[in-house]
């Protein structure tokens, strides 16, 4: 067990130890600056909890993950601050990395804030994230590291950044990813061959976030900041299949998901998502 971290939920998959995981997963529980629904916090528990609903076995890929080692490294215990919160999430993920470098970490949340933590120290030159909001703001509800920012906070840093699904933002933030050069797909025109022109060319290793909001509201209603014209689900798991396949890809996370329900949509969708990652990774 980490110093960091606490169990808050055990998956029926048969765990391994974090020392002998080829995948890692770690909860990042926080809405400390959630703007509109908070809930977000529960996020880790509801996604374990949905994989009850799922067979282990990914009929797409011939994969049962249930035969693959992962470790459940358990929820980070996070301070309310979302500045200490970032900085406790630092040193929980480079914990977890001194016990175990290789296991490809998955990171839930909790809300997109907690995203800097796991790029800060995985340190990828480039960040892929899907997202219905650019999530450059430079700050928000008095925070240079609220949700709304994390994108920008990640890019000055030196990380190239692309974002796909998008449809809300201002035009502060339209403005800086133009003059930076962030790449940025709306959803209405989003499509497959979209996708990999943009992240054809993008220096590696590779950070791939998808903030579930992403996806349309159906998909997703139990979200913090939900918005009506996303993503289908087979958009973003056909890009990730792409990006597994051909990049090199050092961390997954999938943030946003909220809700104080158990079995909740929003926490089905992410864990599908989950177990696809897993199986598309392990091929
Ligand atoms: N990245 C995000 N999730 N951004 C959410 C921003 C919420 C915009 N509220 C607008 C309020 C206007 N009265
Ligand atoms: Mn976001
Ligand atoms: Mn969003």
């Amino acid at each position: 067990m980490l110093l960091y971290t606490y169990r808050s939920f055990d998956m029926e998959l048969p765990t391994v130890s974090i020392e002998e995981a080829d995948y890692v997963i770690m909860g990042l529980p926080f809405d400390g600056t959630t703007s509109y629904k908070p809930g977000a916090r529960f996020g880790p528990v509801l996604i374990r909890q949905a994989t009850l609903n799922l067979e282990s076995y990914i009929l797409d890929y011939d994969v049962d993950i249930a035969e693959l080692k992962i470790a459940d490294a358990g929820d980070v215990a996070l301070p309310v601050n979302v500045e200490d919160a970032i900085k406790v999430g630092i040193e929980a993920i480079k914990e977890l990395r001194s016990v175990n470098r290789k296991a490809l970490p998955i990171f839930l949340g909790g809300e997109h804030s907690m995203t800097y933590p796991p790029v800060a120290v995985l340190k990828p030159k480039s960040y892929v994230v899907f997202d219905a909001h650019l999530d450059l703001r430079d700050s928000y509800q008095g925070s240079r590291f609220n949700h709304a920012c994390v994108a920008r906070r990640i890019h000055e840093n030196g990380v190239e950044v692309a974002i796909f699904g998008v449809r809300s933002g201002t035009r502060e933030e339209v403005k800086y990813a133009t003059e930076n050069g962030i790449e940025w797909v709306h959803a209405r025109d989003y499509n497959f061959d979209a996708f990999v022109d943009l992240v054809a060319s993008l220096s590696e290793p590779i950070y791939v976030s998808i903030d579930i909001d992403v996806f349309d509201i159906p998909l997703v209603p139990e979200t913090g900041t939900p918005e009506p014209g996303g993503l289908r689900f087979w958009d973003v798991v056909n890009a990730l299949e792409w990006l597994t396949e051909r990049k090199n890809v050092v961390g997954f996370d999938i943030m946003e998901v909220s809700g104080d329900k158990l079995g909740n949509v929003t926490s089905i969708t992410a864990a599908k998502l989950l177990f696809h990652i897993l199986g598309m990774s392990s091929r």
